[in-house]
């Protein structure tokens, strides 16, 4: 059987400048995939060029077999790709409410049944829906951009960094909330962060990105030697 998510030797450039290099990688379902780089090694490229929201230059991108290239960034979700961006994105003017309604295709009984089984998975989100998006904490806008995403029920979620400015604390609600999501949600996540621990502890296999190139996979015994981790990052210890 074809993997959920097939990248196989994917390049993009923003004009003459190359990001990403022949990248290959794929994810099965109900897999976590962590891919961990520093700034400006070309995590962001790769989550937009799967979207849609990216140019290729090159290669090839397989959802569920079938070749995703050429489609639009709505085309790409409607069979099933959600991307909760860096930074989140929330409305900020719209209250917690109204931002997951936006999200949810369908008449007036479905939104409200979503709502209602996205505030189970996202407890904390039950208190704050009147709250203006604006008026969250970081993290809480984390667990917005989350459900939000879950709203329109993809089958492959792409997370852009969500431990991005976010304290310790919501971070690790963040991390126990992702792992009881994979439980419960028929869900296949690929995580793009900096965050060693928070990618160690919810991702099956975790490969390192540097300079656009996607490293091999990092053995998961050495994703707890942070000097083995920079070594696989292209850093040397
Ligand atoms: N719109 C753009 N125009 C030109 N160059 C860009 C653009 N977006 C990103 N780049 C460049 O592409 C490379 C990869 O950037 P990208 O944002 O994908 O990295 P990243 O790993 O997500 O970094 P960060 O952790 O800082 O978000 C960087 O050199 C960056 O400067």
């Amino acid at each position: 059987m074809s993997h959920l998510l097939e990248v196989s030797g994917l390049s993009a450039a923003y004009g003459l400048v190359p990001a990403l290099h022949r990248v290959d990688f794929h994810a099965d379902r109900g897999e976590v995939v962590g891919i961990l780089g520093h700034n400006g090694m070309g995590k962001t490229t790769l989550m937009r060029a799967i979207m849609g929201y990216v140019k290729v230059t090159g290669g090839e991108i397989r959802f569920e077999g079938n070749s995703v290239l050429g489609q639009p960034v709505n085309a790409r979700a409607r069979a099933g790709i959600g991307l909760v961006p860096q930074g989140r994105q929330i409305f900020p003017n719209l209250s917690v409410e109204e931002n997951l309604q936006v999200g949810i295709p369908g008449k007036a009984a479905v939104v409200a049944q979503t709502v209602e089984e996205m505030l189970e998975l996202f407890p904390r989100l039950k208190r704050l829906l009147d709250r203006r998006g604006g008026a969250l904490s970081g993290g809480e806008q984390q667990l917005l951009a989350l459900a939000r995403c879950l709203c329109r029920r993809p089958k492959l979620m792409l997370l852009d960094e969500p431990t991005e400015g976010i304290q310790p604390s919501i971070i690790d609600e963040i991390s126990e909330t992702l792992a009881a999501l994979t439980q419960k949600v028929d869900i296949t996540i690929v995580l793009v962060e900096q965050n060693l621990e928070f990618i160690a502890g919810l991702s099956k296999r975790v490969y390192a990105i540097s300079n656009g190139v996607l490293e091999k996979e990092i053995p998961r015994a050495e994703l707890t030697d942070s000097r083995s981790v920079s070594a696989f990052m292209g850093f040397t210890a």
